[in-house]
């Protein structure tokens, strides 16, 4: 069963250069409440873990098959992720926060400079990196871009996800697995599926090799930090991803306006909102056919995160220049971190 918080996670928590890093609450005064977080054992790893790298090279399909659970949405789309968001893995012998994180990518507009700066922003206070490669093709120069911005000192596993599409000639494999190599030279590489959770053993190993010893910073049952809205939200924006094409998936932002539960169902009411009057039409399609799939599709899919039944309804505005509006992105919880 997923363990989402409906709000915000009750921590007691410390800001670390823009991650949200909870203290050992076993060092916290004795009337603050532990929240279920036990001591850790001796010898116990902990750490954050950021994944970076290029867009639609598969961090999102990673972080979901690492913690189990749907938390990130992923598309065929290039650049699907706009928030860092953080996955929990808890192990006998260490916790994993992972941190996703927006592709790296040459931006465009303001939202694209603050995706790019927030996931520099991570990769400057997390313990150790994930580089996330394409394996399936050699390193381009957008890898190189991302690698001279890894920070020189970090822990780094360099990680060639896609390998069940990877050549199959030993040969071609490896001068892959080189290009990146070369990037990194001290990283170690590791092979993985996104879409094969048994692949990722090694590279678990690897990471909970570069971790420091540490305490529990969440509860052992907690998968993400998110709360329940924001991921409501995200899976209709996926919907939308997969549903249209062109200029319209970059377009929109998903805001649930409200969430009503009762015994037997839970009522949410959600806008998107898109920048021009052509991308609405779009969006809601003929006789509404549009917004109506989408519709289908996401309840399905918030069902399977709430474990019961939905009822949704989706409204589209147009907000104009969304993207270029600092105060339209801040209402829309779009911010630069620090
Ligand atoms: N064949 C194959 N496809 C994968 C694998 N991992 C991810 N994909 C696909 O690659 C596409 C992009 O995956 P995402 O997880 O959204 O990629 P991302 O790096 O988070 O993308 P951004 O949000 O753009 O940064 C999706 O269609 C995934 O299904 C894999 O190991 N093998």
């Amino acid at each position: 069963m997923v363990n989402l918080p409906t709000d915000s996670v009750p921590t007691v928590s410390g800001e670390l250069d823009g991650i949200e890093r909870p203290s050992n609450p076993s060092a916290a005064p004795e009337d603050l409440p532990s929240y279920g977080i036990p001591t850790a054992p001796p010898g116990f790893k902990s750490g954050f873990v950021a994944l970076i790298g290029r867009p639609n090279v598969g961090k999102s399909t990673l972080l979901n098959a690492l913690v189990g659970q749907k938390i990130a949405i992923t598309s065929p789309v290039a650049q699907t992720t706009r928030n860092r968001l953080q996955g929990i893995l808890s192990l006998p012998e260490a916790q994993i926060i992972w941190v996703d994180t927006p592709g790296i990518h040459k931006p465009h507009h303001r939202l694209g400079e603050i995706l790019v700066h927030n996931a520099q922003a991570a990769m400057a206070a997390v313990d150790a990196i994930l580089f996330v490669v394409d394996g399936s093709v050699p390193a381009g120069r957008g890898d190189a871009f991302i690698a001279e911005r890894i920070p020189a000192h970090s822990p780094c596993v360099i990680v060639c996800n896609k390998s069940d599409l990877a050549p199959k000639d030993a040969q071609t494999r490896q001068a892959h697995q080189e290009s990146y190599q070369a990037l990194r030279p001290q990283a170690p590489v590791v092979w993985v599926s996104g879409l094969d959770p048994s692949s990722l053993d090694p590279l678990l190993r690897a990471t909970i090799d570069l971790l420091p010893n540490g305490p529990y910073y969440y509860p052992p049952d907690l998968v993400t930090d998110q709360p329940e809205r924001f991921i409501m939200a995200e899976l209709i924006r996926e919907q939308v991803l997969l549903h249209t094409r062109e200029e319209v998936p970059h377009s929109v932002a998903v805001n649930i306006d409200q969430v009503e539960e009762t015994p037997s169902l839970t009522r949410i009411l959600a806008t998107l909102s898109v920048e021009r009057d052509s991308q609405k039409g779009i969006l809601i399609g003929k006789r509404g056919e549009m917004l109506k799939q989408i519709g289908q599709a996401a309840r399905l899919q918030i069902q399977k995160l709430i474990l019961g039944k939905v009822y949704l309804e989706l409204f589209v505005k147009v907000r104009p220049h969304w993207r270029r509006s600092e105060r339209t992105l801040g209402d829309l919880g779009y911010r630069a971190e620090t």
